[in-house]
């Protein structure tokens, strides 16, 4: 959420259900504490920093908790006494009239003393609310926090970070972890920002769900998944399950389409066939004795042209992997989005192909789909990388609604937009995953999940999840983030869709 939708939210509930903010403040610090509890013990040192806002005041709700609990804890009050007021001053009271003692930092070294002897800190010095660069005395807070080996656990945010995305430099508390209040903020998937985060997980603070605004955006989970990943019917033919053609390849790059088409029938797909110059055929089919051909006619082994595909023997398409860039893409694209049917998804070569071409798209009746990694997606937009990684919600959105496509814009945090502008992100995977292939198993795994499922988007979401989730699996098992290769990847890919079917 932004910052603006959980204001909404809080808002809309205390005026419509009869929750208080005192009570909310109070749901919020004891769920917090709750967390808390399970990473510290009765013999450890634990400083809470308070700020001047609501952030604060859960602050004070979560000393008085943990003290209540017997832990060994000291408040720390970093604003002056006036800026407390509200809630976070409603509970600073039960705090005092509790028989608890509050600490001040007129003089910002002996906070600093006293975090030396401190194993955790919990930062409540500022939430969703910070506005501008870091004022005094928090930004030499913030600093000294930095500085301290203490295990340091924010509350709701990193103090510092900004709750939304489309912010450029900051000061923040770098956290060991982060326990964030009700719903995530936009910069908790935020190259920039996240690493701020640590770890984080979500407490759920009594806000009813009902009362839910809408933001159109959501977090993939396991459970959604489980729910919607095609389960195969005991009487289904391979007709029921996709019958999909792969453009791409030629003679210098046989590997990547190859890598794609292993993918999706390793996902599922009932048929598949690849289309790719003819010089490419010895090296991918070795891989594919499942796959049929067509072979494309070509130039010094790149393909000229797809006119002599049979287009109805296919309801689905993926192009683009090692395609190259010397390709005829005018007639290539042209005869594709007039013959093609059922959904058509762009990667690699092909998203640098289709760049001057989007506007004609819109109107396709069957789903367009491109999976651009952060590069790829800037060149289409004409940004900086780094403004797309620093505002990747607004932007796909904007642009999916535009050309009436989906967009899978990849990275740690996988951002899938519908052509309405509906958002999922899906956190699964680590850095094994960054290595040149990977993108050409995960077209694989789409297209095979996207002809197998009723709802595009879910199909998009449960792909992104499941060549996540494999990564994973096989980093724990007997790979390491540092050798997997994609081709490990495709071969894993089974063992993921087994424990699904077993999970559901
Ligand atoms: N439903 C919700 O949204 C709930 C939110 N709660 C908490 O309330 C927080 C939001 O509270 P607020 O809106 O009071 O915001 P903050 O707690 O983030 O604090 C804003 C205060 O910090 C000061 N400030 C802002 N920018 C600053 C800067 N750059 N340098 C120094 N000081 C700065 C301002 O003077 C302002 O008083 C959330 O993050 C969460 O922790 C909970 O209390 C319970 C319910
Ligand atoms: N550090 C990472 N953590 C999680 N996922 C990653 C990471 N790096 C890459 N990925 C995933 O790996 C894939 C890489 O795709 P892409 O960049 O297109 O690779 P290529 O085109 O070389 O095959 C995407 O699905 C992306 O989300
Ligand atoms: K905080």
């Amino acid at each position: 959420m932004t910052a603006q939708e959980m204001y909404d939210w809080d808002q809309t509930a205390i005026q419509t259900s009869g929750l208080s903010g005192t009570m909310l403040m109070e749901n919020a610090g004891r769920s917090v504490s709750r967390e808390v509890e399970k990473k510290i013990n009765r013999q450890q040192n634990v400083i809470v920093l308070i700020g001047g806002g609501n952030n604060g005041g859960d602050g004070y709700v979560i000393a008085r908790t943990l003290l209540n609990h017997g832990y060994r804890v000291e408040a720390w009050q970093v604003v002056p006494d006036e800026k407390i007021h509200g809630d976070a001053l409603t509970h600073k009271e039960i705090f005092l009239q509790s028989g608890y003692v509050v600490r001040h930092t007129e003089d910002v070294s002996v906070l600093g003393k006293d975090m030396q002897q401190a194993d955790v800190i919990i930062d409540c010095m500022l939430g969703i609310g910070i506005k501008g660069k870091l004022r005094s005395p928090i930004s030499e807070v913030v600093e000294l926090v930095n500085e301290q080996n203490a295990y340091t656990i924010s509350i709701d945010i990193p103090s510092g970070v900004p709750a939304d995305e489309g912010f450029g430099e900051f000061d923040a508390v770098k956290a060991d972890e982060t326990v964030v209040i009700a719903a995530p903020k936009m910069s908790a998937f935020l190259e920039s920002t996240s690493y701020y985060y640590g770890k984080w997980t979500i407490v759920e603070i009594g806000l009813p769900v009902k009362l839910l605004p809408n933001p159109r955006r959501q977090l993939w989970t396991k459970r959604d998944a489980s729910t919607t990943v095609p389960i195969r019917a005991k009487h289904s033919h391979k007709g029921s399950h996709g019958k999909g053609l792969v453009i791409g390849g030629s003679y210098h790059m046989p590997g990547s389409i190859a890598m794609t088409a292993r993918a999706a029938l390793r996902s599922g797909i009932g048929l598949l066939s690849i289309a790719t110059p003819t010089t490419a055929i010895p090296s991918v089919a070795p891989f594919l004795q499942e796959a049929t051909f067509e072979p494309l006619p070509e130039e010094q082994g790149v393909m000229m042209e797809i006119d002599g595909v049979d287009w109805s023997k296919y309801n689905g398409t993926a192009i683009g992997m090692g395609m190259g860039r010397e390709v005829n893409a005018s007639s290539i694209f042209q005869t594709l989005f007039q013959h093609a049917k059922g959904p058509v998804l762009i990667d690699a070569d092909g998203l640098y192909h289709v760049k001057d071409k989007l506007m004609k798209y819109a109107d396709r009746p069957d789903p367009v789909i491109l999976t651009p990694h952060p590069g790829e997606f800037a060149h289409l937009i004409d940004r900086s990388i780094p403004e797309v990684m620093q505002s990747p919600f607004t932007l796909t959105r904007g642009f999916a609604e535009k050309y009436g496509v989906y967009v899978v814009l990849k990275g740690p945090a996988t951002i899938i937009t519908s052509p309405q502008g509906d958002q999922r992100v899906e956190l699964s995977g680590n850095a094994g995953l960054a290595k040149g292939g990977s993108g050409d198993v995960l077209s694989g795994v789409l297209l095979a999940l996207t002809l197998q499922s009723k709802s595009v988007f879910d199909a998009l979401a449960n792909g992104c999840m499941i060549h996540g989730l494999t990564a994973e699996r096989l980093t724990e098992n007997h790979h390491s983030t540092t050798g997997l290769l994609a081709s490990d990847l495709i071969e894993g890919l089974s063992e993921t869709f087994r424990t699904f079917s077993v999970s559901m």
